[in-house]
């Protein structure tokens, strides 16, 4: 009875009497009220199973709610799905055992090392160039270890060039893309920073060699062309020539099945600027101040010069970290600016620390570098490949803690699949335009392959810049551009290969899974049948896949890819979004020098941090060219809307302060 009168006392003097400010307090500082009855005890705790219980309810109705509203059965965390289909520990695991070298790190030091290694302390040579890439599916070869793929009824499957022009060729859209050139050129430097299959060439042309008895493994899967291909068959031309790709044993490591290795360092750090190995580094050096050799033309700066094949000593190749820097202008373009900009701040931070020495200059202008394509390509360029929320939520989730666990090796699957699909965004042709908006020339960009001097003759580096800048891109569609379809590498002795062609037997050469498998590691249902494939591709293409391939389970992946829809504010189909945001996530948790990783020895002060975060392709590009305005969104080739014809004066708005760099100097 006293019990109960307590309990009456109780709710009656809780909801009328009590001062619940004065009871919270009591809570928070954990002791009794001063001058409260004895009641006061039973008070706190019923107050506190209130409290959890109320959390309790509430837990349980947002979780029904978050339930039901997760109507995007397909979007999955994927590196979830991927990590835990496979333990990345474990992978490659037989080259780790018996080919890896074994290195030395002083994991306290600061800087990076040139070719990747001492990255990962319990695995030193995670994401070294020359390791192989890892796979997110076993390889698929008809023999299990290196013989190209077949169809699941034994037979061939169709030729890659008839693969290309039944599905492909003759798809050009012309529709106005809101994005510009300088997009896709992004994505082919940021592709040469991670990834570097060398071909295994020894100057054969594998065609001539064709009906030999003794063909060189080079050269045993050269691309058949059909007797009525459009462009080909006019050339009376039934062979195209193609040499497969280096494996481990090219590298005194013979493994089964094929394990391919990357002669880039894994990690997004700037390697296509600098090399992957301490040779490399050391030739592109110029030891004085930190810098970058270079040499001076019209008081412009350009990438040192290699011999060219040519006796013509006005032809010349550049010299970079990445032998790949000549194929096409573009991209020589890029490989000028990032040289420029590396010397650029290798000059400013001398400024600012005058006792510096040459390697301290070199090393901490390379690491602010290497910052910078970091955070270009996370909030300025993956957003808008796998779109807005993709990246916020999968790619760039969990925080900014590295994980020793995650590897951050380029994938088989990213490098010779999923990101390549972004060739379809190549243009045909490349504008130059001068600093009155006149377009003074346009190229094609097959004319111009391992020809990268033009780019140095006159003002043609600001030229093309501003091409690049104000010329809308190709819109991503299912199809690559009639050029680099056909034409590409011609030369007065060959008519040129098809880029599509060539992805797609390298897909096959590197022992890629088919397309069915790769929908079922991104958690889109295996399709059973033709008709199942509805839900990420269009009726007419699967009909013409359906003559194509006898088989659902025998389709090429990146044929699959590319014919899928774009997810919404994406520019690729579901399983490349997949596959690019598992590389880009693990590239990002899984390098211990992520420009904004805490807790690193690498680590960049907060007003560092904040200055590197200001800065974007902008700033680059206005530190770097006579371009001395820019649109407010770089990739867009006009900003919309009535403040379009607006754009922002390079002198006003993209100056870098160096400030934060200063070294104090204690006396
Ligand atoms: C004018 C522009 C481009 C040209 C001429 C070009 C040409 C090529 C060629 C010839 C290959 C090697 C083909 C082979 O033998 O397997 C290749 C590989 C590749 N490309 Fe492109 N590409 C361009 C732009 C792009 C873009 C925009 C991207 C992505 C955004 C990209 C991503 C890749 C990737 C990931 C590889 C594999 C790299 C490797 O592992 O070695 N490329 N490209
Ligand atoms: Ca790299």
């Amino acid at each position: 009875m006293s019990g109960m009168i307590t309990l009456y006392q109780y709710w009656h003097s809780y909801w009328l009497s009590t001062d619940i400010p004065v009871l919270a307090k009591s809570l928070l500082l954990n002791r009794n009220v001063k001058g409260t009855k004895p009641l006061q005890s039973y008070r706190s705790q019923l107050f506190v199973i209130f409290v959890i219980f109320s959390v309790l309810i509430i837990t349980f109705v947002v979780s029904v709610i978050n339930f039901w509203s997760d109507d995007d059965q397909y979007v999955q965390p994927l590196h979830a799905i991927i990590k835990s289909k496979d333990d990345f520990t474990m992978k490659n695991k037989e080259y780790f055992d018996r080919c890896a070298p074994i290195v030395s790190c002083d994991y306290n030091d600061k800087y990076r090392t040139s070719n990747g290694t001492c990255n990962n302390p319990n695995n030193p040579i995670w994401g070294s160039s020359n390791t192989p890439f890892i796979r997110l599916v076993d390889a698929h070869y008809s023999d299990g270890i290196s013989k190209l793929r077949t169809s699941f009824d034994g037979k061939l499957l169709p030729s890659a060039r008839e693969i290309q022009v039944k599905l492909f060729l003759n798809k050009q859209t012309r529709i106005p893309d809101k994005h510009n050139q300088l997009l896709m050129q992004w994505g082919q430097f940021m592709a040469h920073d991670v990834s570097n299959l060398a071909i295994d060439t020894n100057g054969e042309d594998c065609c001539t060699y064709k009906n030999e008895t003794q063909i060189s493994s080079a050269c045993e899967a050269t691309i058949e062309i059909p007797i009525d291909d459009p462009v080909y068959s006019k050339y009376n031309s039934t062979c195209m020539k193609f040499n497969r790709a280096m494996t481990s044993n090219n590298y005194n490591c013979p493994l089964q099945p094929l394990t391919f290795i990357n002669d880039a360092s894994h990690f997004i750090d700037g390697s296509q600027i600098y090399g992957s190995n301490d040779y490399v580094v050391s030739t592109l050096r110029s030891f004085t101040g930190g810098t970058l050799i270079s040499v001076l033309e019209n008081s412009q700066e350009f990438c040192p010069h290699s011999s060219f094949k040519s006796s013509d000593t006005n032809k010349y190749f550049y010299q970079s970290g990445d032998l790949r820097a000549n194929w096409n202008l573009g991209i020589a373009l890029f490989h000028n600016m990032f040289l420029r900009f590396h010397n650029f701040v290798a000059f400013k931070l001398k400024t600012v620390n005058a006792l510096w020495s040459d390697e301290k200059l070199y090393q901490e202008s390379r690491r602010f570098v290497g910052a910078i394509v970091q955070h270009i390509t996370y909030t300025q360029f993956l957003p808008i490949i796998l779109g807005e929320n993709y990246t916020k939520d999968e790619v760039l989730s969990s925080n900014n803690k590295y994980d020793t666990t995650v590897n951050p090796s380029t994938s088989q699957e990213f490098s010779t699949g999923a990101f390549r699909v972004l060739h379809n965004i190549v243009p045909a042709q490349h504008r130059f335009i001068d600093s009155n908006s006149t377009t003074v020339k346009i190229v094609n960009v097959t004319d111009w392959m391992n020809f990268p001097y033009l780019l140095q003759q006159g003002s043609n580096y600001d030229h093309l810049l501003r091409g690049l800048l104000s010329t809308e891109g190709r819109m991503s569609q299912p199809s690559y551009n009639p050029l680099i379809s056909n034409l590409m590498f011609y030369s007065n002795n060959s008519i040129g290969v098809d880029l599509l062609s060539y992805d797609i037997q390298r897909g096959r050469d590197t022992g890629l899974p088919p397309y069915n498998k790769m929908r079922e590691l991104c958690g889109l249902p295996v399709a059973k049948s033709f008709s199942d494939l509805i839900d990420v591709l269009p009726t007419d293409d699967i009909y013409n896949l359906e003559t194509l391939y006898s088989s659902v389970d025998d389709i090429d992946f990146i044929v699959g890819a590319l014919l899928e829809t774009p997810e919404n504010d994406a520019l690729v189909g579901n399983t490349s979004r997949c596959i690019i945001g598992d590389f880009f996530y693990r590239s990002r948790v899984g390098d211990r020098f992520f420009y904004d990783n805490e807790g690193q020895s690498g680590q960049f002060s907060k007003y560092q941090l904040e200055v590197l975060k200001s800065i974007n392709l902008d700033h680059i590009i206005c530190a770097t060219s006579f371009v001395d305005n820019l649109q407010k969104n770089i990739f867009t080739k006009v900003d919309n809307g009535w403040y379009s014809s607006m754009k922002w004066s390079c002198s006003e708005k993209y100056m870098i302060d160096f400030k934060p760099w200063e070294e104090e100097l204690y006396d």
